[in-house]
């Protein structure tokens, strides 16, 4: 099967091709010429690898983090992606928050029966101490049964998990020989502590900044480290969790190669404000903003189109498609996606001038068109 997409501004990491065409055969980018052929006419439009989001636990009124029955979860998973979509998300990673074990064990199965890539497991292996928004009751030990476990019940679908060094550095050896790909986060280890994490093999942060020990001069802890070391650095740039100036910088002190746009996302995004949940906590959206009771943020209701709208007001296109699709593809060891090249995946969208989602193609195939 063959699909030609033609005029349009294809958007590489190299160059910006305006008016070009993009030839896909039997799902994968074929050839990408710098002129217009016969084929789908898009206008002058912009024409982008589709977004990869390793951190969102929902959208929609559909999240992957409470807990009723098996097959809650299954529905969750599967109402997430067609909402994600809408927002030029193809690949995602449905992310849980802490639980009971029976539950997360519950979650882990659920995923084995869904054509979605895997889970990010945030906590339960977390510090009590930079909680946030989870709930410190589900809180626990890194547990090498439970991780296993959860490989076996999901398939071998868990693809990252979010855990706090200082609880057992041992645990990144542990992960690494099953393919997990560990990431440091609602951590309160020191400078060295999480040196030595990402000496060991951590390949990511997780949401920088957020909820983990605070960075001063005589005590420059996680968040120095993940900047001197972390192959990876998720943010969320809703532009509330960390200011835009700080993400500006971010962007001038670090290889915008290691930087990975998370949304964070919960099940209020797309939604109106009011109450909602995250786990069993309770959270209060106003303004789009989420809330617990007490006030700490709950995650976002950031969608990957927003974020990428945010990002390129600050560094341009071609940075925030970086930021937004080939660096979090790669930061979870997937080579064929995320990037306009000859051989890749034809996961794409088409934007409009005002960096709306117009069109979504998986495989080359269009699953979604605002019109
Ligand atoms: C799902 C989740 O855990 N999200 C965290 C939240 O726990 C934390 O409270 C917030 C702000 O953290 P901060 O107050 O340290 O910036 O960031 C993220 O929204």
């Amino acid at each position: 099967m063959e699909l030609k997409l033609t005029n349009a501004k294809i958007i590489t990491p190299y160059k910006e091709i305006e008016r070009g065409s993009v030839i896909i055969k039997d799902g994968i980018i074929s050839e990408i010429l710098e002129e217009r052929t016969e084929g789908e006419d898009l206008e002058g439009m912009l024409l982008l690898p589709a977004f990869v989001d390793i951190h969102t636990h929902g959208i929609g009124g559909y999240d992957y983090t409470s807990w009723d029955s098996e097959d809650d979860f299954i529905k969750n998973a599967i109402g997430m992606k067609k909402k994600l979509i809408q927002h030029g998300v193809t690949t995602f990673l449905p992310t849980t928050v802490t639980m009971p074990r029976e539950s997360l064990l519950e979650a882990c199965k659920a995923i084995s029966q869904t054509d979605i890539l895997g889970l990010h497991l945030e906590g339960p292996y977390i510090s009590e101490k930079h909680a946030g928004a989870q709930d410190v009751r589900y809180i626990r030990n890194p547990d090498k049964n439970e991780v296993l476990e959860c490989v076996r019940e999901s398939n071998n679908k868990v693809i990252t998990i979010t855990y706090s060094p200082e609880k057992d550095l041992d645990f990144i050896p542990f992960m690494l020989s099953l393919g997990i790909y560990p990431s440091i986060g609602h951590t309160d280890a020191d400078y060295e502590t999480a040196v030595k994490a990402f000496l060991l093999g951590a390949s990511r942060v997780t949401h920088l900044f957020n909820a983990m020990r605070a960075f001063h001069h005589r005590d420059p802890g996680v968040i120095l480290a993940s900047i001197n070391f972390s192959p990876f650095i998720e943010i969320i740039p809703d532009f509330i969790h960390v200011d835009k100036e700080v993400v500006r910088f971010l962007t001038k002190i670090v290889d915008i190669k290691r930087i990975v746009a998370v949304t964070d996302s919960i099940i209020a995004t797309d939604l109106q404000d009011g109450t909602y949940t995250l786990g069993k906590m309770r959270i209060r959206v106003e303004n789009g903003i989420a809330r617990t009771e007490d006030g700490k943020l709950a995650g976002s209701t950031l969608t990957m189109d927003k974020a990428f709208k945010n990002l390129s007001s600050i560094i341009g296109i071609r940075e925030a498609s970086l930021i937004c699709s080939y660096n979090p593809a790669r930061a979870i060891g997937l080579s064929d996606r995320g990037i306009i090249e000859k051989g890749k995946r034809a996961d794409l969208i088409v934007m409009d001038e005002k960096l709306n989602v117009k069109k979504v193609f998986i495989n080359g195939e269009e699953i979604f068109s605002s019109s």
